[in-house]
């Protein structure tokens, strides 16, 4: 639940196009600190889109996006990423311990190299995403859902306020879907304000607190037991949704 008034990301008269075609269309967002919120809407609505314009990776047309009140890129040590599921190319071989320990260059000075206590860092994280046994796998090598939890344990280390995370549920069995939703309470108990982009209708209300609905505009956005009713599923999804038959 929202803690306090802060606002973490606000996002004004956003507009963002690929090849002259607007993907999200004048979006006003603004994300209280200590949420834990999904982002729902249909393929195509401009979700994995949204948190690609909030990291500067995508270009707006129009609009504005500050993270605690400042720009992204004064605030960039603040927020971590964890891509969606295959979008990265690993073709240079990196160890699984490699690529946890990125997650910790933010908080090295130049030139400097991680030491023990990174290390430490880096061996806790991959324990908790239960992938301590896989410490040494090249990342190439390892399954997407296992891919998946090395970027989880990197966004851990990084020990970031805003952790903002494209599908994470994607392609997952049972376990590692339990293990992820164990840490997103985690995060947001000790007060980070977590954002994933989530597409089971079903699992929202148990899982998260906020919720914003997507489709190209921004449709609706506040407290799951405030908002997530028909009315929005509808306007979002186009077709008649119930809440009652999700389940
Ligand atoms: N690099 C790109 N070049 C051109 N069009 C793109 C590009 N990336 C995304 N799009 C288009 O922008 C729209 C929004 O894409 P985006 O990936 O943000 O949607 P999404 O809501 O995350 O979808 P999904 O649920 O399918 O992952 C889609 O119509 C998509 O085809």
């Amino acid at each position: 639940m929202e803690k306090n008034n802060k606002i973490a990301i606000q996002i004004d008269d956003l507009t963002v196009a690929y090849n002259y075609k607007p993907v999200l269309w004048d979006i006003d967002l603004a994300i209280p600190e200590g949420v834990l919120m999904a982002i729902v809407g249909p393929n195509g609505a401009g979700k994995s889109t949204l948190i690609k314009a909030v990291l500067g990776i995508i270009k707006p047309i129009a609009g504005t996006v500050t993270v605690f009140g400042e720009p992204y890129k004064k605030q960039y040590q603040l927020v971590a990423y964890v891509p969606q599921k295959g979008s990265v190319d690993w073709d240079f071989p990196t160890t699984a311990l490699d690529v946890v320990l990125m997650g910790t260059y933010g908080s090295l000075g130049w030139i400097k190299r991680p030491g023990q206590k990174q290390k430490k860092e880096a061996l806790e994280a991959l324990e908790k995403v239960g992938m301590l046994e896989f410490k040494n796998r090249q990342i190439s090598q390892l399954s997407g859902g296992q891919q998946q939890r090395i970027f989880l344990a990197r966004a851990l280390v990084q020990n970031a306020s805003i952790y903002l995370m494209d599908e994470p549920f994607q392609g997952v069995d049972a376990t590692t879907e339990r293990a992820i939703v164990n840490i997103l309470k985690e995060l947001r108990k000790s007060g980070k304000t977590v954002v994933v982009v989530h597409h089971d209708l079903q699992t929202v209300p148990e899982y998260f607190d906020w919720v914003t609905f997507l489709n190209v505009k921004k449709i609706a956005t506040g407290s799951v037991k405030d908002i997530f009713n028909d009315d929005n599923l509808t306007k979002t999804y186009g077709i008649n949704y119930k809440v009652s038959v999700l389940n």
